[in-house]
């Protein structure tokens, strides 16, 4: 499986202000850039704090991507994933819609009476892990559902974890014009932080999109895409 971490940050690397709710950071160009890779994908995914914050749909949004999607035979949108230990997604979340297949990963520990909830709202239920969603096993109960190229959009609590198991392939991230600040503001990659054994990545491109820049990284040591 090809994982490609996209999001976008403040200046000074920033998701979303100490409030947490959603910011528009991207302009419309990055944007549509995010809603083309969306619509080249398999599957989205996010946390359940990104979920609680911005309720998205995660959903592609250009008519003629999802024309494309359905001439190739491809369903009309990428399906959905929600990294939710403790089964916090609310059942009327967006995401739950019958726009697309959505799975909700949970770990051991979450409450059956909300495994119910998400599987009677139309969600396949995936429990990888004990206390907490076990970020290699979840990925490869997606592969085993035919989910090749997973873009992942966030938060920080997430992509920290995917950094941290070892499983980013790729890395862009939309630096906008625009300061935030405040220590508790969620940042790229929160989590515990590494110390030691930081990712190495490999500078793949540069570009002015908006306001702003475009940093395409690739992450090292990882096997080249297929
Ligand atoms: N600017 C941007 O591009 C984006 C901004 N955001 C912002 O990020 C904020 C949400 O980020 P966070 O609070 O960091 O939440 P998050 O979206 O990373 O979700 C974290 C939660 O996911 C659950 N989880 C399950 N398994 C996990 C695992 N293996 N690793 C980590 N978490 C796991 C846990 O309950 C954890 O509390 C919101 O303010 C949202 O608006 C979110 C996506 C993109
Ligand atoms: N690329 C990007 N730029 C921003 O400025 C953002 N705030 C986000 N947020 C992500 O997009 C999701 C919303 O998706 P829908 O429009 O509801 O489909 C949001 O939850 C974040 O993952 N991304």
């Amino acid at each position: 499986m090809h994982v490609h971490v996209n999001a976008a940050t403040s200046a000074d690397g920033k998701l979303a202000s100490r409030e947490r709710s959603q910011l528009r950071i991207s302009g419309p160009e990055d944007f549509d850039r995010v809603d083309a890779i969306r619509a080249e994908s398999d599957a989205v995914a996010v946390g359940v704090g990104t979920v609680l914050a911005d309720d998205p749909s995660l959903t592609v949004k250009d008519e003629d991507r999802v024309a494309d999607r359905e001439g190739d035979g491809r369903p009309s949108h990428p399906a959905r994933v929600v990294f939710d230990s403790r089964g916090r997604t609310p059942t009327d979340a967006a995401l739950l819609d019958d726009a697309a297949t959505t799975y909700v990963l949970v770990a051991e520990a979450a409450p059956e009476g909300r495994r119910e909830a998400f599987a009677s709202a139309g969600a396949e239920v995936v429990v990888a892990g004990s206390d907490r969603v076990d970020p290699s096993a979840g990925l490869d109960a997606l592969a085993d559902r035919g989910i090749d190229r997973l873009l992942v959009e966030g938060g920080g609590e997430l992509i920290f974890s995917l950094f941290e198991a070892g499983l980013v392939d790729e890395l862009t991230v939309y630096v906008g014009a625009t300061v935030v600040g405040g220590r508790d503001a969620p940042t790229l990659a929160d989590g515990e932080g590494f110390v030691e054994g930081f990712p190495e990545l490999s500078l793949d491109g540069v570009e002015r999109l908006d306001d702003g820049v475009l940093l395409r990284w690739a992450v090292d040591g990882r096997p080249a895409d297929e």
